[in-house]
């Protein structure tokens, strides 16, 4: 079975900021579905992406009513049918476990840790180049976004991690913030959803050198996103529970703690003020609207980015993994897909399209990952 679902619309005309995202149920003929994880595999057809629309497509969604009062509804539903208290769990994957969706899932995005050995196959002879995702991935998601502390053990970890291969954070969060959090110095971090990208120095494959470099593609937006931050919060301050999280090159409206009644006058809040700015998206992650400019830049194109920075542009013998969680994390995993290169691995309890190969149910699965990668690099130098 094949799910499309229109999620946002960017509408240049009007100005409303439009992203499209198409997504499917698990289905081998579904040609958007991505392949049964092979390690040779080949690009799959990207999933998920942004476009912007013709004034004559526009018309036509507009004939189809999809008008801003569907658009906040999709919002809300897509909300409230990622959040797990409305998803139903599913039997483990176990001898005489019942094939549901989810076991069959599982069949096509196994676990990272099952899989170790023959991820440690494909990469050898290769450079292994780290991605990490932030909350959800580094850290457990919690109430409350100023407190989504990683843990020691987890910091530990990652600090290991650095020593042995080119470790970068992509986040969505304020690259400030997120430092704040991760704490290490070694590694390189990419804040916005990668609009601010703190890398090495270009082609310097790996050798840290002090002189690391600052890139902000966005950066004409900041006035914008600072008048927004605040009409938001003006707005959204008679929703009790709505969180406004200034991100730098981007701004986060959170509903985790608004009751659930609330959340369609909170996206009517939201798309109030947008409205405003048609140089400005809306796109929806873990029971948060998040609005970024609309240039054509994502964690995928940082990743590339910072690929490029490390000296790794046209070697094929790089092998980056991307591990994440969210919704932004897809083009990261697509960015992998296309260029047949490493791996995405995708943090989630439940089933969701995604363009990643292989899963990890929670952040502590990505430590013992993590963790399983260091020995074996450890043994691998001591062979
Ligand atoms: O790219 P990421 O590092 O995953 O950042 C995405 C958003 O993460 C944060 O929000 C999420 O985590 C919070 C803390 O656990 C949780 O309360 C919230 O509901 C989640 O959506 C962060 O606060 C956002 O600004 C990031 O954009």
């Amino acid at each position: 079975m094949t799910n499309q679902n229109l999620t946002l619309i960017s509408d240049s005309t009007s100005g409303i900021g439009v992203a499209v995202t198409v997504t499917a149920v698990s289905n081998e003929s579904s040609p958007f579905v991505a392949a049964r994880p092979s390690l040779q595999r080949p690009p799959a057809t990207p999933v998920t992406g942004y476009f912007s629309i013709s004034r004559k497509d526009l018309a036509l969604l507009k004939k189809l009513d999809i008008n801003g009062a569907q658009r906040i509804n999709t919002w809300v539903e897509s909300m409230r049918a990622s959040s797990p208290t409305h998803i139903l769990s599913t039997p483990a994957l176990g001898v005489g476990a019942p094939v549901t969706e989810q076991t069959s899932w599982m069949l096509d995005y196994p676990s990272a840790l099952d899989m170790f050995e023959q991820i440690i196959d494909a990469s050898r002879g290769k450079q292994i180049v780290m991605f990490l995702d932030y909350d959800g991935t580094l850290s457990p998601i919690v109430d409350d976004p100023d407190r989504a502390f990683m843990s020691d053990k987890m910091r530990a970890t990652v600090k290991r991690l650095a020593k042995c291969f080119p470790t970068a954070i992509v986040s969505g969060r304020c690259r400030d913030k997120v430092y704040g959090f991760v704490k290490l110095a070694e590694l390189y971090y990419a804040g916005s959803h990668g609009m601010d990208i703190k890398g090495p120095a270009r082609g310097s494959k790996h050798k840290k050198n002090g002189k690391g470099f600052l890139f902000q593609p966005a950066s004409e937006f900041l006035p914008m996103i600072d008048e927004v931050y605040k009409a938001l919060v003006e707005k959204t301050e008679s929703t009790p529970g709505a969180k406004v999280e200034h991100n730098k090159f981007c701004i986060s409206v959170h509903f985790r703690r608004v009751e659930e009644k609330k959340w369609d006058e909170l996206a009517l809040q939201v798309r109030s003020v947008l409205k405003n700015y048609p140089k400005l998206l809306l796109t929806q992650g873990r029971k948060v609207l998040e609005i970024r400019p609309t240039i054509k830049w994502d964690k995928g194109k940082a990743l590339e980015f910072l690929l490029e920075s490390l000296g790794y542009a046209n070697c094929d013998d790089v092998f980056p993994v991307y591990i994440g969680d969210d919704q932004t994390d897809e083009d990261a995993f697509k960015i992998l897909r296309e260029r047949g290169q490493g791996f995405g691995i995708l943090v989630s309890k439940f089933q969701r399209d995604t363009s990643a190969s292989y899963s990890l149910q929670e952040p502590t699965e990505v430590m013992d990952f993590l963790q399983r990668l260091v020995e074996w690099k450890r043994l691998a130098v001591q062979a």
